[in-house]
């Protein structure tokens, strides 16, 4: 077992590295180093095991310690370890990957495009809708339509198509033509009414935005199946169906960000087919490779594939790692392990129904106002008062979550609002003890609150 001085990695981190989403100042030498991972759990350098109810960032659908993707890469990067698929030359990953992928998709989808992260898919999302509006004779049609809290990335059109306000205060003016609408955030927003009436009025908020620019300009929808860096939040049912009306009678083009949906978060092969939309482009990363390499694509519509081959020409926009053949082969190999391992079933069957029932059990605790999920995405809401439902100030969350890794789990605060997205593999005993570290983190906080002796 290796040794590692933990000390000495944690004051040169502090000394040389700037990190994500990150408060370095805050963080100075007191980072915690992931040295290992097995199954669902990660292990620090301390050698403490952590359940991992965060699968990395969302995206360790597979769980750790799969020996096949490594395999998968060490022997593509020893055959090819890189080559690109810009004038036209190609390679068998990302051939092999790219029917893969339409396999899977919609009928509808027949096309991809790959980038190396979700950011990158979303900038190409952007530069794909602006191309098609032009190809159709109609260039003024630029702007594209968030939510607000949407997350779609950290690059510039990443950032301005999210909807995170603080992103946006930070570095300058965002891109041109971009606009925002109401989410479907009951608990937080839609109380006032029922689940069903608050998820039309979040819904025509399309409507009534479209009206307000004029069709004329607006080129296309964005927003997460179900919103995860937002706070996991699931749109009532009412939600899906009315966009996808909206944007079909105006004519919009529906982009389905799938980065977190995607491959088998919620059962199915994309949120989209849960919630049975049909979008023009699916935006994916994350889980298709189960994090263990950087990749990403867009899944392209017929409507706007066609648009782009038989009229575009040669579309000036590509990524040195587009397709990079170590990833692919990864992406792959990720995706046969899924079917061959009846992942999708084990979710829908088996993980999602027992993981709903033992996380709505946590309803009961005195700091939870709401514990909702849908397929492996849980999120419980923190409040002061169960009865009024007020929040707390904010700092709850972040202290949750620094109670959960001391208590040997990792959850995500977004707010007050605590999320959880385990590996798609995670058994029904693993769910049993994911629910039982996250109520003793609650109780460490309640604790600490004096809510609780
Ligand atoms: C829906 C969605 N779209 C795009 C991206 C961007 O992907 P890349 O990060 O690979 O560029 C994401 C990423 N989502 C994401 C990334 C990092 C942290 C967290 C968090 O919730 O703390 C969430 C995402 O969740």
């Amino acid at each position: 077992m290796h040794q590692y001085n933990t000390q000495d990695l944690r004051k040169q981190d502090g000394q040389h590295h700037l990190h994500p989403f990150t408060d370095t100042k805050d963080l100075g030498s007191n980072s915690r180093i992931i040295t290992g991972a097995e199954g669902i759990y990660i292990i620090d350098s301390e050698g403490n095991r952590i359940l991992d109810a965060m699968a990395g960032l969302w995206c360790v659908n597979l769980g750790y310690g799969r020996q096949e993707l490594v395999d998968a890469a060490a022997t593509q990067m020893t055959e090819l370890p890189y080559y690109n698929n810009f004038f036209k030359t190609a390679h068998p990953p990302a051939i092999k990957l790219a029917k893969k992928l339409t396999e899977l998709a919609p009928e509808h989808i027949n096309h991809v495009f790959f980038t190396g992260s979700g950011s990158e898919s979303n900038d190409t999302v952007v530069r794909m809708v602006r191309r098609y509006w032009q190809l159709k004779g109609q260039p003024e049609k630029t702007v594209i339509i968030g939510r607000r809290n949407g997350y779609h990335g950290s690059t510039v059109a990443g950032a301005s198509l999210g909807g995170m306000a603080p992103m946006h205060e930070q570095g300058g003016p965002m891109l041109a033509d971009v606009e925002h609408i109401a989410q479907p955030y009951w608990f937080g927003e839609g109380r006032e009414m029922s689940p069903e009436a608050f998820g039309l009025l979040a819904a025509r908020s399309l409507e009534q935005k479209i009206k307000e620019l004029g069709v004329d300009r607006v080129a296309a929808f964005i927003a997460e199946p179900v919103q995860g860096a937002g706070g996991v939040i699931i749109p009532p049912d009412s939600y899906w169906p009315e966009i996808q009306r909206i944007c079909d009678h105006y004519g919009i083009l529906l982009i389905a960000d799938e980065v977190i949906c995607g491959f088998g978060r919620l059962g199915q092969w994309f949120g989209s087919q849960h919630f049975n939309i049909k979008p023009d482009l699916m935006p994916i990363a994350k889980g298709l490779s189960s994090g263990y390499l950087p990749i990403g694509g867009v899944l392209v519509g017929d409507r706007v594939a066609e648009t782009l081959i038989e009229q575009g020409g040669e579309f000036y926009h590509g990524f040195t790692y587009s397709g990079h053949p170590a990833c692919a082969a990864v992406a792959l190999r990720n995706l046969e392990l899924m079917e061959e391992g009846g992942v999708l079933e084990h979710v829908r069957e088996v993980a999602a129904p027992y993981f709903a029932e033992r996380w709505a059990s946590l309803a009961d605790h005195p700091l939870v106002g709401e514990a909702r999920s849908l397929g492996l995405l849980g999120a419980l809401e923190l409040v002061a008062d169960k009865t009024s439902l007020a929040r707390f100030e904010p700092g709850i969350g972040g202290r949750c979550r620094d109670n959960c890794f001391n208590t040997g789990i990792v959850m995500r605060s977004v707010g007050e609002t605590m999320v959880v997205s385990p590996p798609l593999v995670i058994t029904k005993p693993e769910i049993d003890e994911l629910v039982r570290l996250a109520r003793e983190s609650l109780d460490a906080t309640a604790r600490q609150l004096g809510i609780m002796s």
